[in-house]
């Protein structure tokens, strides 16, 4: 294994794997921390962990274990991989683990850059937008969890850390490789190792890759993996035959706990086109009076690409969390969507669509798959994936994918391209 990934959570590892495969690595993901080894035609390693949203210790700890196992399969280069939209607050989760991962390391110098111009994240004078909105604008002002109110990732990123936080402005980064690598050092000679990197477009993440190859520590979004593949080209170390995707037939279902603006647009598509769907009661759901054998049921018995979702606008949700608590509420709702997962899989569901981060780690926990092959990508950032023998799973980041997304990713995961 060369390169060693840590994943915050379950669909952002999933899109960096995505990033990776199309740039020619063999990806395999893992579940948690492994107990065994990797197969050794393993060329990157992505160590998925909930990690986003538990309490720092939790995050660190789990974060460090990763960390372990990846160095004892070869590793050369570890990449902390958080949310493009930097979900997180003034304590936690990604300053601490990357502090604690740097420490371990022994990095000296360290870059943040979770811009991803394909899904329109980029980050200019050290503030992230999202398309044409700044990041607290974006709609991720109002994540459930991890709500985003402040678009300078330098000041975002400082009460976080333990040490100082730079920057690498664009016009720095425009001047090339050397000139990136000058600007980490003068940073970091002026007592900001932790390094906030601007990129606007796919060649800035290129350039930003060829700057950083000899670092042992990189954090970022998928889109800071860009260039790593052809840094291991470059030194004749990648394999040039992988295995070939193989679709699989059979029943499909879709699980939706994201409350993302993209996924509500999503599954309204699905509902317009006429497709079935079932609305989760989040008071019937923690309340027991729903379950997940009859939302299960539900699924089983209909033709057609079912969708359970408890998908909600920001309004009803701050509505259930402030009923019964921010955590309960969404531990109750991932836990549901985990069981019900597994009794999907029981009664002979062959492919999986989820959509939301913490929804996708509670589904792929609950349905105890340890290995994910990355296939073919379905939507930027959301590769098909084969977790069984019979069993493939396409894991949605909340603010990823076309409107269509659900019929797409049914259609692409049975192997067909249109
Ligand atoms: N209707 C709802 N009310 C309150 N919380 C919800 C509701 N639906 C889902 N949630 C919770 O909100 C969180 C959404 O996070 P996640 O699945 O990561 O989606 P995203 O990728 O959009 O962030 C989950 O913990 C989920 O259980
Ligand atoms: O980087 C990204 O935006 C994604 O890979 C990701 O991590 C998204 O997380 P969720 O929106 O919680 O699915």
């Amino acid at each position: 294994m060369l390169l060693g990934c840590i994943g915050d959570d379950f669909t952002g590892s999933s899109d960096l794997g995505n990033t990776l495969a199309k740039a020619g690595m063999r990806v395999v993901q893992y579940s948690g921390v492994p107990e065994d080894p990797a197969a050794p035609d393993v060329e990157a390693g992505i160590v998925a962990l909930k990690s986003r949203s538990v309490p720092v210790e939790e995050a660190v700890d789990l974060s460090l274990k990763a960390l372990d196992w990846l160095r004892a399969q070869g590793c050369r280069q570890f990449l902390f991989k958080y949310c493009s939209t930097f979900d997180s607050t003034p304590e936690g989760n990604i300053g601490p683990v990357a502090d604690a991962l740097a420490d371990a390391l022994g990095a000296d110098r360290v870059i943040f850059c979770p811009a991803f111009p394909a899904t329109g994240r980029m980050i200019y004078q050290g503030h992230l937008f999202v398309g044409d909105r700044l990041l607290s604008e974006s709609g991720m002002e109002n994540h459930p969890l991890t709500p985003m109110t402040d678009p300078d990732l330098r000041r975002w990123l400082a009460p976080q850390v333990s040490r100082g936080v730079g920057h690498v402005p664009a016009s720095v980064v425009w001047q090339g490789s050397e000139a990136v690598r000058a600007r980490l050092d003068s940073e970091a000679a002026e007592g900001r190792p932790f390094v906030i990197a601007d990129a606007i477009r796919d060649e800035d993440l290129l350039v930003l890759g060829r700057a950083i190859a000899d670092l042992p520590l990189l954090t970022g979004g998928s889109g800071i993996a860009l260039g790593l593949p052809q840094n291991f080209r470059d030194q004749g170390l990648l394999a040039t035959n992988h295995p070939v995707w193989q679709g699989q037939p059979g029943k499909a279902v879709i699980l939706s706990g994201s409350c993302s603006r993209a996924t509500r647009g999503q599954v309204a598509c699905h509902i317009a086109e006429g497709s079935p769907a079932l609305e989760l009661d989040p008071e019937a759901v923690l309340s027991g009076a729903m379950t997940p054998q009859d939302a299960a049921d539900w699924a089983l018995t209909q033709t057609g690409l079912p969708l359970i979702y408890s998908s909600a606008d920001p309004d009803a949700v701050r509505a259930v969390q402030s009923r019964h608590g921010t955590e309960a509420a969404a531990s109750g709702l991932e836990a549901f969507f985990a069981e019900t997962a597994r009794l999907l899989v029981a009664g002979g569901v062959t492919r999986l669509i989820t959509a939301g981060g913490e929804t996708s780690g509670a589904v792929v926990e609950g349905l105890s798959v340890e290995t994910l092959e990355i296939g073919p990508e379905i939507d930027p950032g959301v590769p098909a994936i084969r977790a069984r023998p019979n069993l493939v799973l396409a894991l949605k980041s909340g603010n990823f994918g076309s409107e269509d997304f659900f019929a797409k990713a049914a259609r692409r995961l049975e192997g067909t391209t249109a």
